[in-house]
């Protein structure tokens, strides 16, 4: 396989000569560990699948792009095994020979053809951004309209499952000056259970860390106006999707001191016009997957600024590929007062790329390289794919008759 850095540098924008056209459409499943059980509301995570899709174009760049989702099928429709099927099936008859030069057009047409599908478009159209950036010289950022930051503020996840054990989880990184912004998952326990978890950290961490729950919908209503007033004054500052009506959600926005933000309600940019045209939020969180891609994020996050929502940039987990493209998008975010969970790549005991996405006090590096600016690491990732060669171990095959 033809490695990132064997790309032709900066070979000028063949846009001129309209000539580069997409030769071969690859997909894999590479199947991590997490460093610990990862447990939200509705599943606990034990690793992570990622569906990596890499392009190949004809003046010989190359582009990958991922797709990843939380526990199978338990956050939404598309699984990374659903991914690659679809991309194989359906996407990729249509991109071969496409123009690609033309990443929105191409977009457009498979948009056209393929309904929903909207985290292996994401994907797709990471990928193809990928190989323009490699072609043109340009980070994906500035193929996007330009960044506004080169780094951005990353925010932990303490989902253990365990009080004492997130309290030293968040000790260690806010000691080692990694993150000092902290999401707690809940949902799985009692109301009370969970305010008391959440008092409990927050009173441990004091103004050294903003301490910000995530509930995955797991609340109804009622539980929801029994909840907010806890959390207010155990000194938590956001509460994430606590209901799974939209209705609801617009119900519960300003009616405690507590910023509420919607993540699971919103799916791309015709839900966020919803949402937004009923004031259904005070932030949104937005994830490039959940949007349908790269630019359909940007289109979220534009009618955020006209609906004077505040944005965060939220993550599906994934590896570093997913990670950095939406890295690159945010980065282009005219607001974004939340800052970042763009953590995913530190939930995975291993590395995929030659070099690592840099995270340093408390942010996240945002390439200025080509493309997205990393490279994978083939050797490693041949290791983890799902369809490796495997040792058959026990009693040699007895020869047939
Ligand atoms: O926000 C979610 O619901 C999904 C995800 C983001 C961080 C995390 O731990 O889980
Ligand atoms: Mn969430």
């Amino acid at each position: 396989m033809q490695q990132n850095s064997c790309q032709p540098e900066n070979p000028g924008f063949a846009a001129a000569t309209g000539s580069v056209v997409i030769d071969k459409v690859e997909t894999m499943l590479v199947d991590l560990p997490t460093i610990r059980p990862h447990k939200l509301s509705m599943a606990t995570m034990s690793g992570q699948t990622l569906m990596l899709v890499r392009v190949r174009c004809s003046d010989g760049t190359v582009g990958i792009g991922e797709g990843t989702t939380i526990g199978g099928l338990a956050y939404g429709g598309e699984s990374p095994e659903g991914m690659k099927l679809a991309i194989d099936t359906y996407f990729a008859p249509e991109m071969i020979g496409a123009d690609a030069n033309r990443v929105p057009a191409l977009m457009a047409r498979l948009h056209k053809g393929i309904r929903d599908n909207r985290f292996a478009k994401c994907a797709v159209e990471t990928a193809l951004f990928d190989a323009l950036g490699h072609r043109t010289g340009l980070p994906v950022s500035e193929l996007l309209g330009g960044r506004l930051r080169d780094r951005l503020p990353v925010a932990w996840t303490l989902a253990s499952g365990d009080t004492g054990r997130d309290i030293e989880e968040a000790m260690n990184m806010l000691a080692t000056r990694r993150h000092q912004i902290f999401k707690l998952k809940i949902g799985r326990k009692s109301v009370r259970e969970d305010v008391a978890h959440v008092a409990a950290i927050k009173k441990a961490l004091g103004d050294q860390a903003s301490v910000r729950v995530d509930v995955n919908m797991a609340w109804t209503e009622l539980e929801a106006h029994h909840g907010l007033p806890g959390l207010v004054d155990a000194g938590c500052e956001l509460v994430e999707q606590p209901v799974a009506s939209v209705d609801a959600l617009a119900r519960l926005t300003g009616k405690f001191p507590i910023a509420v933000m919607a993540d699971e309600s919103l799916m791309g940019p015709a839900t966020a016009f919803a949402i937004a045209r009923n004031a259904g939020a005070d932030v949104f969180a937005i994830k490039t997957e959940q949007s349908g891609g790269l630019q359909a994020a940007q289109h979220v996050a534009a009618i955020a600024d006209a609906a004077q929502i505040e944005l965060y940039g939220g993550t599906m987990l994934e590896g570093a590929f997913g990670t950095i493209s939406s890295a690159h998008a945010f980065s282009t975010f005219r607001q974004l007062q939340w800052g970042t969970e763009l953590f995913g790549p530190l939930l995975l005991t291993e590395e995929i790329l030659t070099q690592p996405l840099e995270y340093k006090d408390f942010h996240l590096t945002v390439p200025t390289t080509p493309g997205l600016g990393i490279q994978l690491d083939e050797d490693r990732v041949l290791h983890f794919r799902r369809d490796r060669p495997r040792k058959v171990v026990g009693p040699a095959a007895t020869p047939a008759v």
